[in-house]
């Protein structure tokens, strides 16, 4: 190549971290590669978030990326997995996903340590439909209220007194050296993550032989059987970001094991299923038939 490497990239706190990552993994893969982070957008996350809420669709997020890529003034974007629908733009892969960091969510309060420790009708902030499902599920008793905006910003909500407690994505946490503001993990197979919760995903044009050859020095194939047996489960379910779809798969040996859950932020009902399997396309359908032959359908088209 005869430019540097440059990766498009959102500017809130924890995009800006996962491409400077990302930045720092392909530097040290490839000694002597210049890598140059490239931020796009001049509107503000806040916008942002309440224009993804007005379409009602996550592509958003990357859609400013994926323009950049095709007029050639990037050659690849970072994101966080759970953030990328679940069929790509065409001419667009996935050349890396990294290993995954914690893939679980993370109970934060400033009075309390763990969700049965709040006092009844509580508050507590989430706008994530599958964070307000398996809240209900677990605690009918609570008042869910809306929290939008960048991790930075939630936390601040949260100090600011808004909320008793707020659940976010313990990696994005940790990535923004908020570790310690974690007072409980909220861990399978109880309380199930977005699917690819915890994953970072680097996307270039398929067109792009070169740059693919580069991000794939990253790659984590462990990470990537898991996380395609989550999509491929939310895709069976025709779901996106604004369904309340769950998902969490390990790998043991050869084996993959797929824990699945869909549910209803208005009521709290949700219905679990999971399977064993090898290929991990095969086990997300079949965990999404067997969501669907349980009433999934009704919950997600309820919402
Ligand atoms: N929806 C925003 C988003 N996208 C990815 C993460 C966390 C990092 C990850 O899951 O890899 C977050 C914040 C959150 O849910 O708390």
């Amino acid at each position: 190549m005869n430019h540097p490497l440059r990766i498009a990239t959102r500017k809130s706190p924890l995009a800006l971290w996962q491409s400077e990552h990302v930045a720092d993994r392909l530097r040290a893969a490839h000694p002597g590669l210049d890598v140059i982070l490239v931020p796009m957008s001049t509107r503000g996350d806040e916008v942002l978030d309440r224009s993804l809420a007005a379409i009602g669709g996550k592509g958003l997020f990357l859609k400013e990326l994926e323009i950049a890529m095709q007029r050639g003034e990037a050659d690849c974007a970072v994101h966080s997995l759970k953030d990328v629908p679940m069929v790509l733009e065409p001419g667009f892969m996935l050349p890396a996903i990294l290993a995954r960091a914690d893939h679980a969510d993370a109970f934060v309060s400033n009075h309390y340590d763990d969700l049965d420790a709040l006092p009844q009708g509580a508050m507590v902030g989430t706008s994530s439909l599958r964070r307000q499902a398996q809240l209900r599920a677990r605690r009918p008793d609570l008042v869910l209220r809306d929290l939008r905006g960048n991790v930075n910003t939630r936390l601040a909500k949260l100090d600011a007194g808004e909320y008793d407690a707020i659940v976010l994505a313990c990696a994005g946490l940790a990535r923004l050296g908020f570790e310690s503001r974690i007072r409980a993990r909220l861990d399978a197979p109880a309380w199930l993550p977005a699917p690819a919760q915890g994953a970072i995903a680097i996307e270039c044009r398929d067109d792009a032989p070169e740059i693919h050859a580069l991000c794939a020095a990253l790659d984590d194939a462990e990470t990537r059987i898991c996380v395609e047996a989550e999509r491929a489960m939310n895709r069976a379910l025709h779901g996106s970001c604004h369904v309340p779809v769950a998902a969490f798969a390990r790998r043991e040996g050869t084996q993959l094991d797929l824990q699945g859950l869909v549910g209803s932020s208005l009521d709290g009902r949700l219905v679990r299923a999971a399977s064993e399997g090898t290929d991990p396309e095969a086990l997300g359908i079949e965990v999404a038939e067997r969501l669907l032959s349980q009433g999934a359908r009704e919950l997600i088209d309820a919402q």
